[in-house]
């Protein structure tokens, strides 16, 4: 199946990941399904629950990727009698929003009241803010800057340990991707490389999660999952220590608690004699992420022993600036955004003077009209004045505003928005030069003869 992640096409598909765009810090990912085999007695077939209300999946498959989704009011009769009620109470405990129904038929949602989503095709950015967390995860403004650090690019190998929740995967996976290994024509094979993530995680029950996930995501054939303690058993491809391959990696990022001790595999020539993991024909990129100032120091301290060279540490401190213009003042009033409260002393006073002449004219039309009425003339009379008086006054401030364009109006102004999530980040950043050989050295020298002095 081609993944989502990479062409998701115009519309959604059923058994395809989609999220569920409620806020920009809302996010649910659920994989699209008519039904489910989780029997929890929904007559709509499978439903996600969320807090602006219940979207049964038939509302959200075949759609325009973007679309608007309004909430549907769904029959939850049958789910009170079932076992099902409560294991998906508990699965909403859980966070997971993924409650699920088989019905025998699978009834016409109706429109609810209670709100909408926009229904949005996958994206690592999008995946990395919904996914469910199982460890620490690496965040969009770090695995932008380590992936282009790494020159991760189309047809790359890259190795990642560990895997942990899958965020950084979704990331390198897409900036190597350039093509399925299961859909390559025969003769093509040995041509080009494809693009590789080689994903080692020594947490077992986060090895299979994160392998489950890559299966739903289409992305199994980009991503290999390997269950493997990297400080002890390095970074080859299968299970037998006898067969294992090299996987030829370009660049390698390193999320460990201790970065340095996976170093002793990641060399050319490695002292056990095994084969070494990375690619011999070309310079191979290094990043460690570290919490903490120490670790840097011990990685690097290795990183040096093993002649790794141009060693530099960056720290992300990622900020978004929010620059807008900020309008002040009574005149303001209906311009969006605007602060609507006098700027000074004088649009204070003439506020009151407008209020209180309003308030005259007001109680003037109402003499008048308690008057008229005494004289039998009551409505005609109020509505006569009431026009009059509305003529009488301003034209209203809205369309003062409108005759100046709204990027104009105001005050510039930049905030630096404080609730961009992220941790601590130190990036040990180095490179391995090419494997150089006697043979190399010999050709190099035949190509490039030195000048007889
Ligand atoms: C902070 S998490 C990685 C998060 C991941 N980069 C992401 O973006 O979702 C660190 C992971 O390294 C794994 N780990 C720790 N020691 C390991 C080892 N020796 N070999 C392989 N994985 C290891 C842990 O189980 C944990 O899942």
């Amino acid at each position: 199946m081609p993944s989502p992640f990479f062409n998701p096409g115009t519309t959604s598909h059923a058994d395809q990941l989609a999220i569920l765009h409620l806020r920009r810090d809302a996010l649910v990912p659920t994989i699209l399904r008519t039904h489910d085999d989780e029997n929890l007695g929904y007559d709509e077939g499978k439903v996600t629950n969320t807090r602006f209300g219940s979207f049964p999946h038939s509302t959200l498959i075949d759609q325009p990727w973007g679309s608007q989704i309004v909430a549907s009011e769904v029959n939850t009769g049958r789910r009170s009698n079932k076992r099902g009620g409560k294991r998906k109470a508990a699965a909403l405990n859980d966070g997971d929003d993924t409650a699920t129904s088989t019905a025998a038929t699978t009834a016409s949602p109706k429109t609810a009241s209670s709100g909408f989503i926009h229904l949005l095709p996958p994206t690592p950015e999008s995946w990395t803010s919904a996914l469910p967390h199982r460890t620490q995860v690496v965040y969009t403004p770090d695995y932008s800057y380590i992936l282009h650090r790494l020159r991760a690019s189309p047809g790359k190998t890259i190795i990642e340990a560990g895997a942990g929740s899958g965020s950084f995967t979704h990331a390198a996976a897409r900036s190597v991707f350039n093509g399925y290994e299961s859909l390559r024509p025969a003769h093509k094979k040995q041509k080009t490389r494809l693009g590789k993530v080689c994903s080692f995680e020594f947490h077992e029950a986060r090895a299979g999660k994160v392998q489950e996930e890559l299966v739903q995501h289409g992305l199994e054939d980009v991503v290999r999952v390997t269950h493997r303690d990297v400080y002890n058993d390095g970074f080859l491809l299968g299970d037998e220590p006898s067969e294992r391959s090299s996987p030829k990696a370009n660049a390698i990022f390193l999320d460990l608690p201790a970065p340095w001790l996976a170093l002793k595999h990641l060399v050319r020539n490695p002292e056990d004699g095994s084969k070494s993991p990375l690619d011999p024909s070309s310079a191979v990129r290094i990043c460690t992420f570290s919490p903490c100032m120490e670790q840097v120091q011990k990685t690097i301290s290795v990183l040096r022993q093993y002649g790794w060279l141009s060693i530099s540490m960056v720290e992300v401190m990622h900020k978004r600036i929010e620059v807008r213009r900020e309008v002040v003042g009574l005149d303001n009033e209906g311009v969006r955004r605007a602060i609507v409260y006098p700027k000074s002393v004088e649009e204070a006073v003439g506020k009151l003077r407008v209020v209180e002449n309003r308030l005259k004219e007001f109680k003037t039309i109402q003499r008048e009209a308690a008057t008229a009425a005494a004289n039998g003339e009551a409505v005609v009379k109020v509505e006569e004045s009431n026009d009059s008086s509305s003529q009488k006054q301003p034209p209203r401030n809205d369309q003062k505003m409108a005759q100046v364009p709204s990027y104009e109006l105001g005050r510039l102004v930049h905030r630096s928005e404080p609730d961009i999530k992220t941790h601590t980040s130190y990036l040990v950043f180095a490179v391995l030069p090419r494997a150089w050989s006697e043979e190399d050295e010999q050709k190099a020298r035949e190509l490039y003869p030195s000048r007889p002095t």
